[in-house]
């Protein structure tokens, strides 16, 4: 499997730099690199504002667990600690893995809840899509279409108005 589109956010501490580190963490594997947005928190109101990227990672050995792991071993470096009553509740950094395609180009399905690709809930966040159509203009979420298209429905178009662009931060893929 080679390839896997990613998403990061931080709503605790230092936000950019765990974004930044998490790039860092994912290391050469990372080849694109989305804007950052600050975005309103999704599914668990009452937390800070979260900064939000997408990144395209490449690795020819890597199956789809791997990435997992990878995103696993990221979140842990950033003090990611898990409150089991706050599901959507605030986090120093999540990385989750949206999509994973194989060496041909197939997108991976599993229903696995260890691994659930594409992941279930992404296709309702917008702090997701739009980043994502930084890397890919024309992105085809797997089974959901053009992520142009899901960004048109009333509920997304409405979350997408109020992400904020941070022009001021970046992220860099490893050269
Ligand atoms: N596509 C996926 N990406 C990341 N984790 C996944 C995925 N599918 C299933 N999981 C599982 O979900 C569990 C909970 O992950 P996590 O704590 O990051 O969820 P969350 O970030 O709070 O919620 P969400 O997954 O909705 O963003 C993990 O233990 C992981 O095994
Ligand atoms: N804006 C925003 N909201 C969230 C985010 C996130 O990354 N950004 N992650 C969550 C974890 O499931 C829950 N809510």
């Amino acid at each position: 499997m080679t390839r896997a589109v990613l998403s990061l956010g931080s709503n605790m501490g230092d936000r950019y730099a765990h974004l930044r580190a998490a790039v860092g963490c994912l290391a050469d594997t990372v080849v694109l690199t989305s804007g950052v947005y600050e975005t309103p928190p999704w599914g668990d109101a009452e937390q800070p504002a979260y900064l939000n990227a997408v990144v395209m990672a490449v690795d020819p050995g890597a199956d789809p667990l791997v990435w997992l792991r990878r995103a696993q071993a990221c979140e842990a470096a950033a003090g990611r600690v898990r409150d089991p009553a706050r599901r959507f509740g605030p986090r120093t950094l999540d990385v989750d893995v949206i999509a994973v395609w194989t060496d041909d180009d197939v997108p991976v399905l599993r229903a696995d809840p260890d691994l659930t690709l594409p992941h279930p809930r992404a296709a309702q966040r917008a702090f997701v899509l739009k980043p994502w159509l930084d890397l890919q203009p024309y992105a085809q979420f797997p089974g959901h279409g053009a992520v142009t298209d899901l960004l048109t429905t009333p509920e997304l178009t409405a979350q997408a108005q109020a992400l904020r662009p941070r022009t001021d931060l970046t992220l860099e893929s490893t050269p």
